[in-house]
């Protein structure tokens, strides 16, 4: 049997790449589309500078178009130009905030960009498809830890909509033809990076997110960390999440792409990829400073506002139908992030 096809949609961006990577360890046969609104490119190659080192880690290529999801001939014509078995959906915009400011934006691209990559799919006999859910869809939680059961919609800004809304399409598509077999694989918090150091998450402008926030705090980028809220209701007042490694997590998607291609049931399935395991905003700062022999300056700010107190995930789910469990903890996620950025302070940017 040749080895699959799969469309990769957001394939140079952080979680993208770490899945790409596997999938090529795998046998994989990637063609990856990225427009390239929040992935590097030095413009002296082909590829994107995260796919770039991709290739190298690997020693295996792929095939990469410059190409919007929300371009439907642009879309259409991939598909024309190759036998594509099987879809991995990573593109979206992801920034909460921004989504708050220019929602619009957020559900022009992510949610016609889906439906067009859908749509194509479908005009080519295309019905397997893993989709980049998040731990956003649950809101906030009524029950710890949050199992797939948890109810979903309580979405407080723009972009957790699109995550919630493009699972409901993709629900009624799975009722309205039964050869659709979907995965909607709802990431809990990815931090991280590959141990060889040489990709990893490179947010543009100032990160969102707490774990790139400590990374450039530590490597001299950014000065001090605020950490929103010492008053929650959790063990030391700080905000509580389930962190996950990029790499456990790209091993899940392999996992969902294994039981696409083996076995016969079709239908909408979502699965929590998490740990299982919540730690504070102060614990993930410790352990860093012990990953990375740094001290990182903080400083207690207000709360930001549509955070909750405390998320973790029940994962039991994706352990029995997908036989995946995360493997690694918060000392590797640590130091990998650490290598990552020690190695390029400046991101994919850095000589
Ligand atoms: N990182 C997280 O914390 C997190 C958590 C839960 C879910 N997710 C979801 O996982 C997916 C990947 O997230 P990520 O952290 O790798 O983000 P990322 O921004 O690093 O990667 C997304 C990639 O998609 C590309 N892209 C965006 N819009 C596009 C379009 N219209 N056409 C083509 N390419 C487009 C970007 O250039 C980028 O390379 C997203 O769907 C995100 O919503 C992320
Ligand atoms: O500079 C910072 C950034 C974050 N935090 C705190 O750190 C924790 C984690 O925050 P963050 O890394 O921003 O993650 P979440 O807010 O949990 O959201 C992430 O995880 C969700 C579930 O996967 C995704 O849907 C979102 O897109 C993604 O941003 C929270 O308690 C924040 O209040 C800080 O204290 N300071």
């Amino acid at each position: 049997m040749s080895p699959p096809n799969v469309l990769v949609t957001g394939g140079a961006g952080y979680i993208g790449s770490h899945t790409v990577l596997e999938m090529l360890n795998a046998g994989y046969n990637v063609i990856c589309i990225d427009n390239l609104s929040n992935a590097y490119s030095s413009g002296s190659s082909k590829l994107p500078e995260s796919l770039n080192r991709v290739q190298k880690l690997t020693g295996k290529t792929l095939i990469y178009y410059c190409i919007d999801i929300t371009d439907r001939d642009q879309v259409r014509s991939v598909f024309q130009e190759h036998k594509i078995d099987m879809v991995a959906h990573f593109a979206a915009l992801k920034a909460v905030g921004e989504s708050c400011r220019i929602p619009l934006q957020y559900y022009h691209n992510n949610m016609t960009g889906t439906n067009v990559l859908l749509e194509a799919m479908a005009d080519n006999n295309v019905f397997k498809f893993v989709y980049s859910s998040s731990a956003t869809v649950y809101g906030e939680p009524k029950f710890l830890p949050v199992t797939e059961e948890h109810p979903t919609g309580n979405c407080t800004s723009p972009y957790g909509k699109t995550k919630y809304f493009t699972e409901e399409i993709l629900k009624d598509l799975c009722k309205s033809d039964k050869r659709w077999a979907v995965m909607s694989l709802r990431y809990f918090n990815p931090v991280g990076a590959h141990p060889s150091g040489c990709i990893g998450e490179d947010p543009n402008g100032e990160p969102n997110n707490l774990m790139p926030f400590i990374a450039q705090v530590a490597v001299g980028r950014r000065d001090v960390l605020k950490i929103y809220g010492s008053d929650f209701p959790t063990k030391d007042g700080t905000g509580v999440r389930d962190y996950i490694h990029i790499v456990d997590l790209a091993e899940g998607h392999l996992r969902a792409l294994e039981k696409l291609r083996n076995v016969a049931e079709t239908g909408f399935f979502a699965y929590n990829l998490g740990t299982g395991v919540g730690y504070s905003v102060l614990e993930m700062v410790h352990a860093f400073e012990e990953a990375s022999n740094r001290k990182i300056n903080y400083e207690i700010t207000d709360r930001r506002s549509g955070d909750v107190a405390t998320c973790f995930a029940n994962a039991s789910l994706a352990e029995a139908s997908l036989g995946w469990k995360a493997k690694r903890g918060i000392i590797e996620m640590c130091a990998d992030t650490w290598r990552w950025q020690s190695n390029n302070p400046n991101g994919y940017a850095s000589k």
